[in-house]
């Protein structure tokens, strides 16, 4: 099987061809999350585990100790506090004595937290856009080849459209996609305007019968003004033209940015409205942590995970699988 996402260097520019068996069967993609999160095991969850089972008894030293680990891991501090609260309850009424027996309990108190958060892009009936915003090097463009690549693997008629019209090489780079994947883009040249862009877009998704349009936006900061004026009016004008299709936003956050990734995914709320998530490279951080962080504190659900470059790295978000494959 052909493996279309491997790049020989970090150059946007460079996308090499590689064949690669592809492994997408359960267990091989259950392996891959857990090696993607290999860094969070080992900084976050087994430091918590290593805690419960070195520290001679339960009290105020040892929660004190886990506040500044599940900070560290980027857990954020109202959910750090709501974590140990949930801890304390439970010691009190399964009347633990022992620290070990913390593991379970501890555990059982995450996959709570990150029970609804069984995140999976879907498509609904009839026809699609996906909205893709998010600064730059978060991975938006790899990520809408992935996305891209999956649902015409479906089956579907997809559709990408450069609206990052900010870089001549983010179209271009979108191009290059588009021909590996065989799928049509929507272009114009560098600095035109990027609601023209759009409204070309959902007009050839309409004339085209497209089942799915992948909208990608340029990486903008979230503290540059106009840009988040830019993206309002390109999200406006999808509404506009776009009549009955399914339109949702996905926002692609880069996980080793920590607290940086939170207040993007506020202020990107605030301006479009984020239907999903989608958190990139948590394969290059031991602060995982930032899932719980972000479906407590904001609210909005992770979608996909990005554990690596490959296509098959960027999985449904799914919380069993996640915790499973941090303490297994
Ligand atoms: N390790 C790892 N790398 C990733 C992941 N997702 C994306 N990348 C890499 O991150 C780099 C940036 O990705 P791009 O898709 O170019 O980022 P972008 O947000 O489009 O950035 P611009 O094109 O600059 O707007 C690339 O080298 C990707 O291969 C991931 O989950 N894990």
């Amino acid at each position: 099987m052909l493996n279309i996402f491997k790049k020989s260097s970090k150059n946007e520019q460079e996308i090499e061809e590689v064949t690669e068996k592809k492994n997408d069967s359960e267990g091989g993609l259950f392996n891959r999350l857990k090696n993607g999160l290999s860094k969070t095991k080992d900084g976050f969850i087994n430091k918590v585990t290593s805690l419960f089972s070195t520290h001679g008894k339960i009290d105020d030293e040892l929660f004190e100790e886990l506040e500044e680990i599940l900070i560290q891991a980027d857990v954020g501090i109202n959910t750090a506090m709501e974590l140990i609260e949930g801890l304390e309850e439970r010691v009190e009424e399964d009347e633990l004595k022992e620290p070990e027996e913390l593991t379970e309990v501890f555990k059982e108190e995450l996959s709570a937290l990150l029970k609804e958060e069984d995140g999976q892009l879907d498509l609904k009936a009839g026809q699609n856009i996906i909205i893709v915003v998010g600064v730059n090097g978060a991975g938006k463009t790899t990520t809408i080849a992935k996305i891209a690549r999956r649902f015409k693997e479906d089956g579907k008629k997809v559709l990408m459209a450069a609206a990052d019209t900010f870089r001549a090489a983010a179209i271009d780079q979108l191009k290059v996609w588009g021909d590996r994947l065989g799928i049509n883009v929507i272009a114009q040249s560098e600095g035109s305007d990027a609601a023209a862009v759009a409204f070309d877009a959902v007009q050839a998704a309409r004339a085209r019968d497209i089942d799915l349009l992948i909208v990608d936006t340029a990486g903008r900061l979230h503290t540059q003004k106009n840009l988040m004026e830019e993206l309002k009016k390109v999200k406006r004008v999808i509404e506009r033209e776009a009549g009955d299709f399914n339109i949702q936003v996905l926002l692609v956050l880069d996980a080793t940015t920590g607290q940086n990734a939170m207040s993007q995914a506020k202020l990107f709320n605030e301006a479009v409205h984020v239907d999903g998530i989608a958190l990139t490279k948590l394969d290059g951080t031991a602060k995982g942590g930032i899932v719980i962080g972000i479906k407590n504190e904001l609210g909005i659900p992770i979608k996909l995970i990005g554990v690596g470059e490959a296509a098959e790295d960027l999985q449904d978000f799914n919380a069993k699988k996640f915790i499973e494959a941090l303490f297994i």
